[in-house]
């Protein structure tokens, strides 16, 4: 099956960048949130993007105004009941995304594959609940989206080689790089990195150091790009929060406990940059530890 359209619910950090790189790719897009600011903020975000890219001369005004152009909103959920994919990029939450897919359901096309841009959660489980779990899979975009090279691919039990294949060519299509992970919690990527970032948190719950010297130990003494607590806000705490909880009940062991600072954090409101502050307070000219 060929997918010309694509239907992109929820219009957070992990949304319009996934909205970008289709428009940008060709597709037809309807980008949904229940929320109709998040919309506009998320369009602005994508026009914001595209223009850094014109500005180092990645694209053009043209390509640029094009994009754009192939990206509709709404917040009814029906209106991408025409799609030829659907892609969730809702909050990490599995009643969410299960409600989501329920709703979906009655104005979906027979043909219409569904997947779901989960971090950590069961593919397997999310198909089941849909009467369709054959056109069912997981597609884990990297955030920030317009940048980051791979996507993971993820099969649940019934996912048929269809499905795969045409997600697959999109993920081509898109000049993206896949990989293969099996359905268990948060498939390779997030299985590595967010214990990563919450024995990062531990460090600072135990005083082994600072905010500050944690990120600069990591970006100069391991060369990582980011800093794990500056990464943890750009992720969002509650995001690293959810994962690292399916981590913990879905393999049983308690090496994956959440650091009770990040559940405190998360409990605060304080959920990284998307909110204006995490474990640094980004609401100053520069970012400063939040304490
Ligand atoms: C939680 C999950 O389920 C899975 C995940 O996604 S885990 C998170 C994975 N992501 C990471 O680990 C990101 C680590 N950080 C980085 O790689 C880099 O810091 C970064 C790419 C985000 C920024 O790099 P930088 O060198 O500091 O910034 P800068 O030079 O300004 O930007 C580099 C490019 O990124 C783009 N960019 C930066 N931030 C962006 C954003 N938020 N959205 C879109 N584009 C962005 C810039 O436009 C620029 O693009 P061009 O090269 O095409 O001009
Ligand atoms: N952040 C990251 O680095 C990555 C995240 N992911 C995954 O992508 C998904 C989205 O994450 P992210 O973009 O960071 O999260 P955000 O919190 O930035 O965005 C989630 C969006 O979904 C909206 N939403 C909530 N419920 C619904 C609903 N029923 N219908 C439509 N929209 C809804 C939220 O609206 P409101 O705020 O009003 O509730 C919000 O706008 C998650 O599954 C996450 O695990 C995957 C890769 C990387």
């Amino acid at each position: 099956m060929t997918i010309e359209t694509v239907g992109v619910v929820g219009a957070g950090q992990m949304g319009n960048g996934i909205a970008h790189v289709l428009a940008v790719a060709g597709y037809d897009v309807t980008l949904m949130d229940v929320d109709a600011q998040r919309l506009e903020a998320g369009l602005a975000r994508i026009g914001a993007n595209l223009g850094r890219q014109v500005a180092r001369g990645k694209t053009s005004e043209e390509a640029k105004r094009l994009a754009l152009g192939r990206i509709r909103t709404t917040v009814a959920l029906q209106d991408l009941g025409a799609s030829d994919l659907i892609i969730e990029a809702a909050t990490e939450r599995e009643s969410v995304k299960q409600k989501i897919f329920d709703e979906l359901a009655p104005s979906l096309k027979p043909k219409t594959i569904l997947t779901t841009n989960t971090s950590s959660l069961s593919i397997t489980r999310l198909a089941g609940r849909t009467s369709r779990p054959e056109q069912f899979m997981g597609l884990h975009f990297m955030n920030p989206v317009p940048v980051m090279q791979l996507v993971e691919l993820i099969r649940g039990i019934a996912t048929s080689r269809e499905t795969f294949e045409a997600v697959q060519a999109l993920v081509q299509r898109l000049g993206k790089s896949a990989v293969v992970a099996e359905d268990y919690p948060a498939f390779i990527v997030n299985r590595i990195l967010i214990p990563m970032i919450n024995e990062a948190i531990y460090t600072l719950h135990e005083g082994v150091g600072s905010v500050v010297d944690i990120d600069q130990s990591m970006k100069l003494g391991a060369n990582h790009p980011m800093g794990p607590l500056e990464l943890a806000d750009f992720i969002g705490l509650d995001t690293c929060l959810a994962i690292m909880s399916v981590l913990h009940s879905g393999l049983a062991d308690t090496k994956y406990r959440p650091c009770p600072l990040l559940v405190k954090y998360v409990e605060a409101g304080w959920l990284g940059r998307k909110v204006g502050r995490g474990f640094y307070d980004y609401r100053g000219e520069v970012p400063v530890p939040s304490r």
